[in-house]
C-alpha cells in the first residue's frame, strides 16, 4: 500500500533550494567517525541491515534459477547457526528485487512468506523510451504479481530544470503502480549537482513516491553519503511542509558491513531511530550481505554480543 499520497505541484517548496556541497561533503564525512558503534551493537545494526535489504539482481544474463536462488537467500539471509547463537528467528530481507521478466518465478520463490517482489520498470536503467511503454512497463510488472515498482525518472527533464513535466510522468507513474508502492530511483551521479538532486527529491515526492532513491546500480557514481544527506534533508522537509511520510533508498555499490552500518548512522542522525525500519529504508544491493554475514559471524566467534541485548534494532 502506498504510504505518501504526494501533493499538488508546488515549484515554490524547493525552487530556493540550493545545496552547499562542501558543507554536505564536510558533514557526511564527519558521521561515521563521530558517531562510531558500540561494539556489542554492532550485530543488532548489521541484523536491521539486513531486514532493510532489497536484494538485487538486474544483470543480463539472469534467469530463473538465479532468482529462485535470490529468492532462497532472501528467505534465509544468515546462516541458521548464526541466528540460533544470538536468539533471532524469521529474519528475512527486506525484498527482492528483479526486471520486470522475473517478477513471476520471484513471487513463486517466495510463495507463503511476506518477502515483497520489487521489479525495476519505466526502461530501467535509462528510462529513455516513450512515456506509453514506460506506463505499460509498469503495468506489465504490477500484473506478474510485483508488490513495489522502482522507477527511474528522466534525467533529461531534472537537468534541463523541467519540474512540471518531470511532476506529470512520475504522477502517471505512481497511476500506473496502483496497489504497488513506488521507489522513484533519480540516478543522482547523472544529475550534476546536489541542487538538482535536492529538487528533482521533492518533485518525486509531490508526485507521490514512497521512497526516494539514489541510484540505478548502473551510473558510474552510484550511492554516496553526500548525495544520501541531501535526499534525507528533503524528506523532512518534505514531512515539515506536507505531513506525508516518505522512505529512503541508498542504492549501488554498498557491499561491505560499513557501508551498511554507515547508511544507518546517517538514517539515525537525520531523520530519527523511526526511520530505520523496511518499510521506510531499504538498501538496493546484490553483493551485500555475503560481508555482513561475515562481520555478524566474526563478531560472535568473539563474543562480545549476548543474545538478549540483540532485541532492539
Ligand atoms: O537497486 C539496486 C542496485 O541495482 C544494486 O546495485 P549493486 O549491484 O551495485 O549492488
Amino acid at each position: 500500500m502506498s504510504t505518501n499520497p504526494g501533493t499538488a505541484f508546488r515549484p515554490e517548496w524547493f525552487e530556493s533550494v540550493a545545496v552547499n556541497t562542501p558543507a554536505a561533503e564536510r558533514r557526511a564525512a564527519s558521521l561515521p567517525a563521530r558517531r562510531s558503534l558500540k561494539k556489542e551493537w554492532q550485530i543488532a545494526w548489521l541484523l536491521n541491515a539486513v531486514r532493510c535489504i532489497d536484494l538485487t539482481t538486474l544483470s543480463g544474463d539472469d534467469t530463473e534459477d538465479r532468482v529462485a536462488r535470490l529468492c532462497a537467500k532472501a528467505r534465509q539471509p544468515i546462516a541458521p547457526e548464526l541466528l540460533e547463537a544470538v536468539g533471532v528467528e524469521g529474519l528475512t530481507t527486506g525484498a527482492v528485487c528483479v526486471y520486470p521478466t522475473m517478477v513471476a518465478a520471484a513471487k513463486r520463490a517466495l510463495a507463503g512468506t511476506a518477502v515483497p517482489v520489487a521489479s525495476v520498470a519505466t526502461g530501467f536503467p535509462a528510462g529513455l523510451m516513450p512515456l506509453e511503454l514506460r506506463l505499460a512497463e509498469i503495468r506489465y510488472a504490477v500484473d506478474q504479481g510485483a508488490d513495489e515498482i522502482d522507477i527511474v525518472i528522466s534525467r533529461a527533464l531534472a537537468l534541463r530544470g523541467e519540474w512540471a513535466a518531470l511532476y506529470d510522468e512520475i504522477r502517471a507513474m505512481r497511476e500506473a503502480c496502483g496497489p504497488a508502492r513506488m521507489k522513484a530511483i533519480l540516478a543522482t551521479g547523472e544529475l550534476k549537482t546536489l541542487t538538482t538532486v535536492a529538487r528533482a527529491s521533492h518533485v518525486a515526492m509531490q508526485a507521490g513516491a514512497d521512497y526516494i532513491k539514489t541510484s540505478t546500480g548502473k551510473e558510474p557514481v552510484n550511492a554516496t553519503l553526500p548525495v544520501s544527506l541531501t535526499m534525507l534533508r528533503c524528506i523532512r522537509d518534505y514531512r515539515e511542509l506536507s505531513g506525508h511520510i516518505v522512505g529512503f533508498k541508498p542504492a549501488g555499490g554498498l557491499k561491505t558491513a560499513k557501508d551498511a552500518l554507515n547508511w544507518q548512522i546517517l538514517m539515525r542522525e537525520e531523520l530519527g531511530p523511526d526511520w530505520l525500519r523496511p518499510d521506510l529504508f531499504r538498501i538496493g544491493a546484490s553483493s551485500l550481505l555475503g560481508d555482513i554475514e561475515r562481520q555478524i559471524s566474526h563478531n560472535i566467534t568473539g563474543r562480545y554480543a549476548a543474545a538478549h541485548r540483540l532485541a532492539a534494532g
